[in-house]
């Protein structure tokens, strides 16, 4: 791991990483931030996994999470979307290829060489990030907005042992049911559709029977998403007594600034979770 950039900031420091992929077979970049308290020894961690279009640094320039994280003694983990490169296949549209990368592993060509973020994010990430930075690794938690929040549901959810928390803005929590996912998909893991199921958060739900991490989850009214993309009342239909929370915050969009508003509370809950 290449240290590019430290930026003080609340008393800790806002980190940038270049360091080469193996699992992606690729140059990428990570972002750190340390909270003050990581001068002393390793700090818990909260991974944030970005949604389509974004790179590392959306949230950490405009979430407005390090005053949060330096009170709150936590280490925020934000890692890219996708594979990158002039080498690495990309696509036109936006919600695909280059910074969309849906933290599945692509089984189909073009794709299968580089689009590897599950592995990235669940297997070579951590292993990178703990060995550069003073984390706790055995108290790690996460979060994501929109296909980021897929992300953090579904890693997650098949790693309920290694998160104590997991909470999401905005999430797509069904998307073998909506465009965005079937599209993503189709492109990146073809037929049969079967094989999308340990993708799908809903899906999890329904079929695990483990002790999952609590879930939280804000969604806004006023999403321009929510009807066609996020459908989270297919996520509510699926809580059966479990410690999942939705809520549904009135006149807030899909934007960084929904996400502003409420990343202290998420935070503050994670930190409960991780007995900060
Ligand atoms: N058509 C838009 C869509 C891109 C967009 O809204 N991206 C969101 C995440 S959507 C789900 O994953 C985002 O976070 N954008 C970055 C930001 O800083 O706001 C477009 O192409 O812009």
């Amino acid at each position: 791991m290449e240290l590019i950039s430290s930026v003080k900031c609340f008393g800790g420091d806002q980190r940038r990483y270049r360091h080469r992929s193996e699992v992606l077979d690729c140059e990428m970049t990570v972002s750190v931030y340390l909270p003050p308290q990581a001068a002393k020894g390793p700090v818990p961690a909260v991974w944030f996994l970005a949604g389509l279009t974004c790179s590392d640094e959306n949230f950490i320039i405009k979430a407005g999470a390090q005053r949060y994280a330096a009170e709150l003694g936590l280490a925020i983990i934000c890692p890219d979307t996708s594979p990158r490169g002039d080498g690495v296949a990309d696509d036109e549209a936006y919600d695909l290829g280059q910074g969309a990368g849906f933290y599945v592993n692509a089984t189909r060509e073009p794709w299968a060489k580089h689009f590897r973020m599950w592995d990235y994010i669940t297997a070579e990430l951590p292993g990178l990030v703990g060995e550069a930075c003073p984390l706790d690794m055995q108290r790690q938690s996460i979060m994501g907005h929109s296909m980021g929040g897929h992300g953090a549901l579904t890693i997650g959810l098949t790693h309920p042992d290694r998160f104590a928390a997991i909470s999401a803005f905005a999430p797509i929590v069904a998307p073998m049911q909506v465009p965005w996912g079937v599209k993503a998909f189709t492109t990146y893991l073809g037929e049969p559709p079967s094989a999308w199921a340990a993708h799908d958060a809903c899906q999890l739900l329904r079929s695990s029977q483990a002790d999952l991490p609590p879930i939280l989850i804000d969604q806004g009214e006023a999403d321009n998403f929510l009807a066609e993309q996020l459908r989270p009342d297919l996520l509510e239909a699926e809580i059966r007594g479990r410690d999942i929370t939705v809520r549904r915050q009135e006149g807030y969009d899909h934007s960084y600034f929904f996400i502003a508003s409420f990343v202290g509370e998420h935070l503050a809950w994670h930190a409960r979770a991780l007995a900060v």
